[in-house]
């Protein structure tokens, strides 16, 4: 097969993936100068039904399907995503060949220009501005007594705070407006946060190898654990799951930036409301290997279970069925979106 010299790639047309996937155009530009990569926009249906519960449109692909199709079809060779948003089943026929050096994957708080509060003096009367359930449960949990409200509901702005991830605010150029970043002691943040991810079709050998260089270990690792504990919690749909990574080592940090120690998990499950609560930890060798990586990640999910985390999760499933959410103030809300 001759080598193909356009490229086309895959991409939603928000601002954020946008952003995300000129970054993958600008690496593989460099690593091809011989060859050019047009970017195809799409509208998938998340972005098609934005005022609709994203349960009531799906959980699953909202985000990727639009996308998949289009690869399938190949009126594109690769899709960028933000990993966050890709379904931990991936169809069969695609894989994630490159999961790209991970940006912050913390949660972070953003207030008006000047104001700041810290998060230990949040009670009653302070809002917080977030659509996802992970954040929401766990700041009910944290501060209890706040009103947690979707970001969309506001007409003028009643929140103390809002609470979103440093990588999209980064990405976008928006680093100035990051109030407070939230360390895992305060906030666990989602599976795949801050790396993006590259996808194509298992088949295709040429564009495999040509991403390939795209693939950060370190990064492949940890997202491959975290994904394997939602793999196995979720059963198809996002819950609020909470978790964190990092490669711990037994003496001085190493200098090689694709250096690998042990791997170190957390991860939570939690009630919308924040009253009950899994959470775990676990730390193995990975040697490098994402198949065990892939274990931590399942050593770490039975921990969850064996802690109740089968029990929190029926019970989120049910009241997503209900959509309503308690706000912990006695008022009741809907929940617009599952976003994690
Ligand atoms: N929920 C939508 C979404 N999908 C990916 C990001 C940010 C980038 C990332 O997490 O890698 C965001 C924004 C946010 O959660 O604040």
């Amino acid at each position: 097969m001759t080598s193909r010299e356009t490229i086309p790639i895959g991409t939603r047309k928000s601002a954020l993936a946008i952003a995300q996937t000129v970054q993958v155009q600008s690496a593989l530009e460099k690593n091809n100068p011989t060859r050019s990569f047009p970017l195809l926009r799409m509208a998938t249906t998340g972005d098609n039904n934005q005022a609709q519960p994203l349960s009531s449109i799906g959980t699953t692909a909202v985000f990727t399907r639009e996308l998949e199709t289009s690869l399938e079809k190949k009126e594109c060779d690769l899709l960028v995503h933000s990993l966050k948003d890709v379904p931990t089943q991936i169809k069969p026929g695609f894989v994630i060949g490159a999961m790209m050096k991970r940006e912050e994957p913390n949660d972070v708080m953003v207030m008006r220009p000047g104001e700041s509060k810290a998060l230990k003096d949040f009670g009653k009367g302070d809002v917080v501005g977030t659509s996802s359930v992970r954040r929401a449960s766990q700041i009910r949990r944290l501060c209890p007594g706040v009103q947690v409200m979707d970001v969309l509901d506001a007409a003028d702005s009643p929140y103390t705070c809002l609470l979103l991830a440093a990588a999209g605010l980064l990405r976008l150029n928006f680093d100035e407006r990051i109030t407070a970043t939230l360390p895992p002691s305060v906030m666990l943040h989602a599976v795949g946060q801050g790396s993006i991810a590259i996808e194509c079709r298992a088949d295709d050998t040429e564009i495999l190898e040509l991403i390939k260089p795209l693939d950060h270990l370190p990064t492949r690792l940890r997202c491959e654990a975290e994904r394997s504990v939602m793999r196995i919690l979720e059963g198809g749909c996002s819950v609020p799951i909470g978790v964190w990574t990092e490669f711990v080592y037994s003496g001085a940090e190493p200098t090689d930036a694709e250096s690998v120690g042990q791997l170190r998990m957390m991860a939570l499950v939690s009630s919308l409301d924040g009253t009950e609560i899994a959470e775990t930890e676990a730390v193995a060798d990975v040697n490098g290997s994402v198949d065990l990586a892939i274990d931590l990640g399942r050593t770490v999910a039975n921990q969850l279970l064996a802690k109740g985390a089968d029990r929190i999760l029926a019970k989120v499933l049910k009241d997503r069925d209900t959509t309503l959410v308690p706000t912990g103030t006695g008022e009741e809300k809907t929940i617009k979106g599952w976003e994690v």
